[in-house]
């Protein structure tokens, strides 16, 4: 892993304090720097996170600020800031609070840390993402959107817990927006190279499918806030891709520009990571019923930037 590298976390609640913790234990950087709106609460989980690393030998520093000249020389900065749902919302329902918070961040983010690659993860996340890259300008390798591999991490778990065996062996790919119009694909998903179609009916995996949409839904109902394990899991696999440049390919949200049929909007494609961020999409051969799925998704992340347009959101 490279250890010469410094990520910083905007936002130390449930999801970035818990993407902290985790790439310390996985000693994947020299330094964290968690930076938070209410500074007690980034300080005390900083503090707590760097007791727990001595025994596990990790070297990482981690520290706190709510002054962002502390994200100077970031490799990375990822944003975690703004509302998580509550029972009853849609991640939708977060676009201009979240949105307004992100505008500010990014700001301060061009200013201090102006050569970091930007992760989102924010929701709605792929209005959010394109918000960060329109207000702080950036080439699109630079601002890359947490969800597919989420997205895909539940189809995985759904399709083992429906086999009852397979568990770990299952590769599932999800596309499209983090929302309820998300694009799971059960033709590029198998069991250790084993077809799904071989071992599942129609039905089980419209179920799967369906699981997977409401996947992150399902967990606010449970907790009256929403998940973090799983999506600070995948985002700490992004930020590992990228400062190891492994060229690791991925789902995660990207700045379409002709890609799939689609420019200026935001959506989530395979894409390959390494040191400069996205080094290249991948564009899948979608059959008719995958990509009338993705023209769905297209359209609801469209209907985001559009209120935005409308509140004049990226007015200069
Ligand atoms: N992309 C994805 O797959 C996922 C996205 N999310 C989203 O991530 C976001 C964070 O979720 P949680 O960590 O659970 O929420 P949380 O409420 O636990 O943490 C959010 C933190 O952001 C801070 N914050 C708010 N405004 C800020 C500002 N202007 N500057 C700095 N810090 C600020 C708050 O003080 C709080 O500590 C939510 O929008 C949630 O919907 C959560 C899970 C998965
Ligand atoms: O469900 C939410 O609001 C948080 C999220 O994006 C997820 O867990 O997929």
């Amino acid at each position: 892993m490279a250890q010469g590298k410094k990520v910083s976390i905007i936002g130390a609640g449930n999801v970035g304090a818990t993407i902290c913790y985790w790439l310390a234990m996985r000693k994947s950087c020299r330094e964290i720097v968690m930076i938070d709106l209410i500074e007690g609460v980034a300080r005390g989980k900083a503090l707590d996170i760097a007791q727990a690393t001595s025994p596990e030998g990790s070297h990482t520093q981690i520290k706190a600020s709510s002054d962002y000249q502390a994200l100077a020389q970031s490799d990375i900065v990822v944003i975690t800031a703004g509302t998580p749902r509550k029972p009853g919302m849609s991640r939708d329902d977060l676009l201009l609070v979240n949105a307004n918070i992100t505008k500010g961040i990014i700001e301060q983010v061009v200013q201090h840390a102006p050569d970091a690659i930007i992760i989102t993860v924010s929701n709605p996340l792929d209005a959010i993402t394109y918000v960060a890259l329109k207000i702080g300008k950036y080439p699109r390798n630079r601002v890359i959107g947490m969800a597919g591999i989420l997205d895909s991490s539940r189809m995985e778990t759904f399709i083992s817990e429906k086999l009852g065996f397979g568990y770990g062996q299952v590769t599932a790919s999800v596309m499209g927006g983090h929302g309820d119009d998300m694009v799971p694909l059960p033709r590029y998903s198998s069991v250790n190279g084993v077809a799904l179609n071989d071992l599942l009916s129609v039905e089980e995996m419209n179920e799967i499918i369906e699981k997977t949409r409401y996947g992150g839904a399902q967990i606010v109902s449970c907790m009256g806030t929403s998940a973090y394990y799983a999506p600070a899991n995948a985002t700490v696999k992004m930020i590992e891709a990228i400062l190891s440049d492994s060229h690791a390919i991925f789902p995660c949200a990207t700045l379409l520009e002709g890609e799939y049929g689609y420019k200026d909007t935001v959506n989530g494609v395979p894409v390959v990571l390494g040191k400069n961020g996205i080094e290249r999409i991948v564009e899948l051969p979608l059959n008719e019923q995958e990509k009338q799925q993705f023209d769905k998704s297209i359209a609801s992340v469209n209907t985001l930037l559009q209120t935005l347009k409308t509140h004049h959101f990226f007015d200069v």
